[in-house]
């Protein structure tokens, strides 16, 4: 199927939540508890001056969309000023565990759905405003969202795309020309900053959330006719709901959310807030906020000043989290099957898929072929041991070896040399005992490289498709939101063409894959964040 690409103000929508799910009617925006129902109606609130800052034009041809000029119809859609004929906006109701505790209603509070759109393969995504103004589930919040986190939400939904990290996507970034207040560390000094919205977009934004909720509130009926929505809509391939499609289905969201942790684990991706409704239900890397990109590889990092204390969202306790969070969602539809014996065996799939997709993205990024999996296994954990006790860059480390070891293996009398090379360029800092451990290491790995049938060049080439150059740094994200602030985009352009291809040398750009300055080290934005958006 062909079509002429459309503007979003003329695009037909869908709106298959509002039509298949009970909602509340009344469009009334005051905050309060919506029982009884999975989302409100609500539209969004216009905003004085939206304009573009930035369109993802790859994602907007595969939706049939065009890009519009800077201002017009098209925009005030992507702001919310305006409406396609077509669309029915709702916010979505939903509860969730906040760091381990049951918080209740949540809710889209600032996101608003628009509806959904077909692409030009027909399927079907719905797009969301996030940042739209305020829905029956703000509670004491104002619904915006500050410029500063829509482009780090923007520009890292679509990098960890590009990653091959399943996540939400980001169509759009739209400045509203309006104000909004925040306190960013929390810290008594709440100054104006300028608001902006993102259109994302996903075949659904059902979280975990919008389950717990209605096992919280006891409303079977609304809980059964959600899990019958996603399944027909989403995992149709397991049938017509029944007791035990329910029990498979559950198995497939731990399957995928496995897979999605074992791609975070493996580019260094920190999500920060790992709450239940901030989990998808169909496996996908939902809500960038306090997130952020390991540079000295270390399991206890965490870029969320809120978690400071417990670190419970630290990289290295991700995929404990995610296995804590899919027993909260199975505690939330045990009522859909005939007992915990039907769900137990999923979270085994959860922890054993966790186990092979990581061992296979592992051998990928050190060039190896699957091999004893005991000692493979020992071999990684080494390595992430060393790493851990060193001060060394992961990204940079991983990419230097892709040219390194392929190098070594073809002219192996300069090893040595090559491979004390190589920890210097990713090194922040390295004592004598640490670089032991690493080139000892890396001796123990050549052994097993050199069982490897395939050439140097082979491997070097599989090596860097498996480990980036680029990823979203987080001093670049900051320096790109300091100067969209004063209103140049140059570096957000710049790193959102660059990120579209993080496995691709692009030696023009040599820089943006430096490891992080000294000045960044601790520098708020770039080593800190809070949730404050
Ligand atoms: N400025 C705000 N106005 C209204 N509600 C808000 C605001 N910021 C956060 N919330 C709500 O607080 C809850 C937790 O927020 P959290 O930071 O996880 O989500 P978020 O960043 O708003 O959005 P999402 O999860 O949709 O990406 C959610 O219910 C969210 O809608
Ligand atoms: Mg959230």
């Amino acid at each position: 199927m062909t079509t002429t690409p459309q503007s979003i103000d003329q695009a037909s929508f869908r709106n298959s939540f509002v039509e298949e799910l009970r909602g509340e009617a009344s469009m009334d925006k005051n905050p309060r508890q919506v029982p009884g129902y999975h989302y409100s109606r609500v539209d969004p609130t216009p905003v004085p001056d939206p304009h573009l800052l930035a369109w993802s034009e790859e994602l907007a041809a595969f939706l049939g969309l065009q890009r519009p000029p800077e201002r017009g119809p098209a925009v005030e859609v992507l702001a919310g000023n305006r409406q396609a004929a077509t669309m029915k906006p709702f916010a979505a109701r939903y509860g969730g565990h906040q760091f381990g505790n049951w918080a209740g209603q949540l809710g889209d509070g600032r996101a608003i759905s628009l509806g959904e759109l077909t692409a030009v393969d027909g399927t079907t995504w719905e797009v969301q405003l996030k940042g739209a103004g305020p829905t029956p589930y703000s509670r004491r919040a104002d619904g915006r969202a500050v410029l500063r986190s829509s482009v780090r939400e923007f520009l890292c939904s679509e990098a960890m795309y590009h990653l091959g990290v399943p996540t939400t996507r980001a169509l759009s970034l739209v400045a509203t020309g309006d104000e909004v207040i925040r306190d960013m560390f929390y810290n008594g000094n709440a100054r104006p900053e300028p608001g902006a919205i993102v259109a994302r977009v996903a075949p659904t934004f059902v979280r975990f959330g919008n389950f717990q909720i209605f096992l919280a509130t006891g409303e079977m009926d609304n809980l059964r006719a959600l899990a019958d929505y996603v399944i027909r809509r989403h995992y149709p391939e397991l049938g017509e709901p029944s007791p035990e499609v329910y029990a498979r289905w559950f198995e497939e969201v731990c399957r995928r959310t496995a897979i999605m942790i074992a791609h975070w684990q493996s580019v260094g991706f920190v999500h920060g807030v790992m709450n239940t409704d901030n989990m998808s239900i169909l496996g996908l890397t939902i809500d960038y906020g306090p997130y952020g990109w390991l540079e000295p590889y270390d399991p206890d990092w965490t870029p969320n000043t809120t978690d400071f204390g417990g670190r419970r969202y630290a990289f290295g306790q991700q995929p404990r989290v995610a296995l804590w969070n899919l027993m909260q969602l199975g505690q939330a539809i045990l009522p859909l099957v005939s007992g915990v014996e039907a769900l137990n065996p999923s979270l085994d799939v959860y922890i054993n898929t966790l186990g092979t997709t990581r061992y296979e993205i592992m051998l990928g990024k050190l060039g190896l072929t699957a091999g004893n999996p005991e000692e493979d296994q020992a071999l990684f954990e080494a390595l992430e041991q060393a790493l851990a006790e060193s001060e060394v860059d992961m990204t940079v480390f991983f990419r230097q070896l892709s040219h390194t070891a392929p190098a070594v293996l073809a002219a192996p009398e300069n090893g040595d040399a090559q491979w004390r090379e190589l920890l210097a360029a990713a090194a922040y800092s390295m004592a004598p005992a640490e670089e032991q451990a690493l080139l000892g290491w890396l001796q123990r790995y050549f052994v097993r490289l050199q069982q490897e049938q395939a050439s140097p060049e082979t491997i070097r080439e599989k090596m860097l498709a498996a480990n980036p150059k680029y990823v979203l740094r987080n001093y670049l994200a900051q320096q790109a939101i300091e100067a969209a602030e004063t209103g140049d985009l140059s570096l957000l352009s710049r790193l959102m063409e660059v990120l579209k291809k993080p496995f691709d040398e692009q030696p023009e750009h040599h820089d943006l894959a430096a490891k992080r300055p000294d000045w960044a080290r601790d520098k708020p934005g770039s080593a800190t964040l809070s949730c404050s958006s």
